[in-house]
C-alpha cells in the first residue's frame, strides 16, 4: 500500500523536513544556568560509617589527594571502592538540584557527613550490583552552598567515579535540558524506524531482497540504539538497567547488520572475510545477552569487551569494503561513505566512554542522520526504479496477454471446428449431424413440415484406392465434399457420414424435388473430371438413398435407417443410380441371399451387410 502513489516520496521527504527541523531547533538552544563543583579530593578505599549511615569522618584521618573530576583517579591498582568530595557552589537558587550525567556504578551523595542520596545497593562490605546507567537528579537542602559533598562510589566496571558532567541546576532547566538532549536523537530515530519500515517492505518484495533486510536492520538497530541512548527514555519509562540493556542488544547488532549488507555486496576472499566478522559479531550478541539474562555475567562488563572487539572489526569491515569500492554500484558507494562517517563517530563514543579523551557529548544521531539520508536517497532512486520496471512489466504483459488471447481465440475456433467439421472434407461430421438431425426430426413433427434425408455413397470406392492410392481417394474425397458443398441449398445440411458415405439432410423437401435433386447430383459427380497429381483418376459415380417424412414414415428418426435401406438397393440394383425407399426396400430375413419381387437383392453380402449395420 504504502508503494502506492507518492506515499513514499511523501514519508520520506516529510521525515528530512521534520529532522533538520529539529537538528536546527536544538543547535539554536539556549545555554542554562549552571555551576559545576570544585575543590575535588579522592580517597581510595571505603570510609566508616555508623550503623544509621552517616560518614564518621572524625574517626579516621583518611589521606585525600586532588583531583580535577571525580572520576577514575591514578593508582587503582584493583581497588573498587573510592570516595571523592568537592565544595558546592554560590549561587542564588530557586530549586537547586545536583545534576549528574552518569555514575560508575553505584553511589551514595553525603552533604557533609548525611547521606542525601543513593543509587543502587550497596551491602555490608559497601559493595553492589551494576544497576544502569541512568543520569541523577539530587534534591540539595537550603544552605548546601559552600558545603562539602562526598560522593561514595563503588565500581567493578573499568572506570570508577563519575562520568560526564556534575554541576548544581535548577531543577526545571535539568529537566529543560534532558528534552533538549533527547529531541535530537528521539526524531532521527522516529526517521530512521520510518526508513527501516520502508526498507523493510523493500526486503520483502524484493529484488536486492537481502541488501534490504541488512539496511533494515541496521536501522532499526540503529534507531533502537538512539531510542534508548536519549536521557529522556527515564522520563518515559524509568528502568535504566532495561533501557541499557535494550541499547547493549542493538549497539551489538549494528555490526552484524553493517557486516551482512557489505558481505551481500562482495564475493569470494572478501565476502568471506566479511561473513566471519559479523557471525563472529553475532555470536558475541547472542552469548553476551545470553549470559546478562541468566546472571552469570553483569551488562556493563559485556561494554568494554565488544568495544575491543569492534575497535579491530569495524575498521577491518570499512578497509575490506574501501579496497574494493571501484566494484560497487552508486547507491552501495553512498551507503559506503554514508558508515565512514557514522563508523568514526562510534569510535569517538567509544573512547570517551571509557575516558581515553575527556568526556564531551557525543551524538551519534548525525552518523545516524547521515546514513539514514544515504538510504532516503536510494529508497527514492530504488522506488522510482521499481516503478519504472513495473510499469515495464506490465506493458510486455499486456502484449503478451494480448498475443495469447488472440491464439486462443485461434485455437477455440480451430477446436470448435474440428469438434463438428471433419478435417479432409470441410463438410460437417458425423457428430454434428446427430445434433441437427435430432432437432430438423423435432421441428419436422411441431410444423408437420417434409424432411427428406439423403444418403450417398461412392461407388466402388475401395478400387480407386487401390489403383491410385490412398492420398488419391483422398482428393476424390476433397472434390466430392467441394461438389456436395455447393450443389445443395444453404439451409440443407450435407455431412460426411464416414468414410466414402455422405448425408445431406434436406428441411421442408418433398420427395419428388429430393430425387430430382439426388439424380442431378449423379449426374454432375458422373461428369467430374478428377485428378490427382496430375494423373487422371477415373470416373466416380454415386448411389444414393432417398427417404422423407411423413411419406414414408411417421417417425422421422427412422429416416437414417429407411434412406440406407434405400441406398442398399441403390446399390444391389446396380449402383449409379438414386432410389426412393419404398416398402419394398425393407429387408426381409427369410429373403436372404435371394431377390427381391422387384428384382432388388436385400442381402448382397455379409460384407455389405456388415456395412450397414455399422453404418447405422
Ligand atoms: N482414401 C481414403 N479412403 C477411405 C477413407 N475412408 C474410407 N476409405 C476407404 O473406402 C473404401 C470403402 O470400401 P468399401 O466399403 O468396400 O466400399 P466401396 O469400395 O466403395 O464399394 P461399394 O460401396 O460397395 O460401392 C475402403 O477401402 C476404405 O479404406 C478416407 O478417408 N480416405
Amino acid at each position: 500500500m504504502l508503494l502506492r502513489g507518492y506515499g513514499i516520496y511523501k514519508a520520506i521527504l516529510w521525515g528530512i523536513t521534520l529532522c533538520i527541523g529539529v537538528l536546527l531547533s536544538c543547535a539554536l538552544k539556549a545555554d542554562t544556568a549552571s555551576q559545576p563543583l570544585h575543590s575535588w579530593e579522592y580517597h581510595w578505599g571505603d570510609l566508616p560509617l555508623d550503623t544509621q549511615g552517616t560518614l564518621q569522618q572524625n574517626n579516621t584521618t583518611p589521606v585525600w589527594h586532588a583531583i580535577s573530576f571525580p572520576a577514575n583517579p591514578p593508582e587503582r591498582n584493583g581497588q573498587q571502592q573510592v570516595w571523592f568530595r568537592g565544595v558546592l557552589p554560590e549561587g542564588n537558587w530557586s530549586d537547586p538540584v545536583l545534576y549528574i550525567t552518569s555514575i560508575d556504578l553505584i553511589g551514595q551523595v553525603y552533604l557533609d557527613d548525611t547521606l542525601i542520596y543513593q543509587y543502587g545497593e550497596f551491602d555490608e562490605q559497601g559493595r553492589g550490583d551494576f544497576a544502569g546507567w541512568p543520569w541523577h537528579m539530587v534534591d540539595l537542602p537550603e544552605g548546601f552552598s559552600g558545603k562539602s559533598l562526598n560522593i561514595r562510589v563503588f565500581s567493578y566496571y573499568t572506570n570508577i567515579g563519575l562520568w560526564g558532567e556534575v554541576k548544581v541546576m535548577e531543577r526545571l532547566d535539568v529537566l529543560k535540558s534532558i528534552i533538549q538532549m533527547s529531541v535530537q536523537d528521539l526524531a532521527v530515530s522516529a526517521l530512521v524506524f520510518v526508513l527501516a519500515f520502508i526498507a523493510s517492505i523493500f526486503a520483502l518484495m524484493g529484488p536486492e531482497r537481502r541488501g534490504f533486510a541488512a539496511i533494515a536492520l541496521f536501522a532499526y538497530a540503529s534507531g533502537l540504539m538512539l531510542l534508548a541512548e536519549a536521557p529522556a527514555r527515564q522520563l518515559i519509562i524509568d528502568n535504566a538497567l532495561a533501557w541499557d540493556t535494550l541499547r547493549a542488544g542493538s549497539y551489538y547488532t549494528l555490526p552484524v547488520a553493517l557486516g551482512l549488507l557489505l558481505s551481500h555486496w562482495f564475493n569470494g576472499t572478501t565476502k568471506r572475510w566479511l561473513t566471519r566478522l559479523w557471525t563472529l559479531h553475532l555470536a558475541y550478541l547472542a552469548i553476551s545477552i545470553g549470559l546478562v539474562q541468566t546472571g552469570v555475567i553483569s551488562l556493563s562488563l559485556t561494554f568494554p569487551a565488544f568495544d575491543a572487539l569492534l575497535v579491530v572489526t569495524l575498521p577491518a569491515m570499512l578497509m575490506l569494503a574501501l579496497f574494493r569500492f571501484r566494484e560497487l554500484s552508486i547507491e552501495q558507494r553512498l551507503l559506503a561513505l554514508s558508515f565512514t562517517f557514522f563508523i568514526p563517530l562510534l569510535l569517538a563514543d567509544m573512547l570517551v566512554a571509557h575516558g581515553f579523551v575527556a568526556w564531551r557529548p557525543i551524538s551519534l544521531s548525525y552518523g545516524t542522520l547521515i546514513f539514514s539520508l544515504a538510504n532516503a536517497a536510494i529508497f527514492l532512486w530504488h522506488y522510482r526504479h521499481t516503478q519504472q520496471q513495473m510499469s515495464l512489466t506490465n506493458e510486455t504483459l499486456e502484449h503478451q496477454v494480448a498475443s495469447r488471447t488472440k491464439e486462443l481465440d485461434r485455437l477455440v475456433q480451430e477446436l470448435e471446428n474440428l469438434s463438428f467439421k471433419d478435417s479432409l472434407t470441410n463438410l460437417y461430421n458425423r457428430r454434428h449431424f446427430d445434433t441437427v438431425f435430432a432437432h430438423e426430426c423435432r421441428r419436422a413433427q411441431q410444423n408437420t413440415s417434409q424432411l427428406t434425408l439423403l444418403m450417398l455413397d461412392i461407388d466402388h470406392f475401395k478400387q480407386i484406392n487401390d489403383h491410385f492410392g490412398h492420398d488419391a481417394g483422398d482428393s476424390v474425397l476433397v472434390a466430392i465434399g467441394a461438389l456436395l458443398r455447393q450443389h445443395f441449398r444453404g439451409l440443407d445440411i450435407v455431412c460426411r457420414f464416414g468414410g466414402e458415405e455422405f448425408i445431406a439432410l434436406l428441411p421442408s423437401t418433398s420427395v419428388n424435388a429430393a430425387e430430382a435433386c439426388a439424380n442431378a447430383l449423379l449426374e454432375q459427380v458422373s461428369q467430374l473430371s478428377l485428378t490427382h497429381q496430375g494423373t487422371l483418376l477415373r470416373n466416380v459415380t454415386f448411389s444414393c438413398g432417398v427417404a422423407t417424412y411423413p411419406d414414408h414414415t411417421q417417425d422421422p428418426f427412422r429416416l437414417l435407417k429407411l434412406a440406407d435401406e434405400a441406398l442398399y438397393q441403390a446399390k444391389n440394383g446396380g449402383r449409379n443410380r438414386c432410389i426412393v425407399w419404398t416398402e419394398a426396400s425393407q429387408p426381409q430375413e427369410f429373403m436372404l441371399g435371394s431377390h427381391s419381387p422387384a428384382g432388388a437383392i436385400t442381402r448382397l453380402s455379409p460384407k455389405m451387410h456388415e456395412t450397414s449395420e455399422r453404418k447405422l
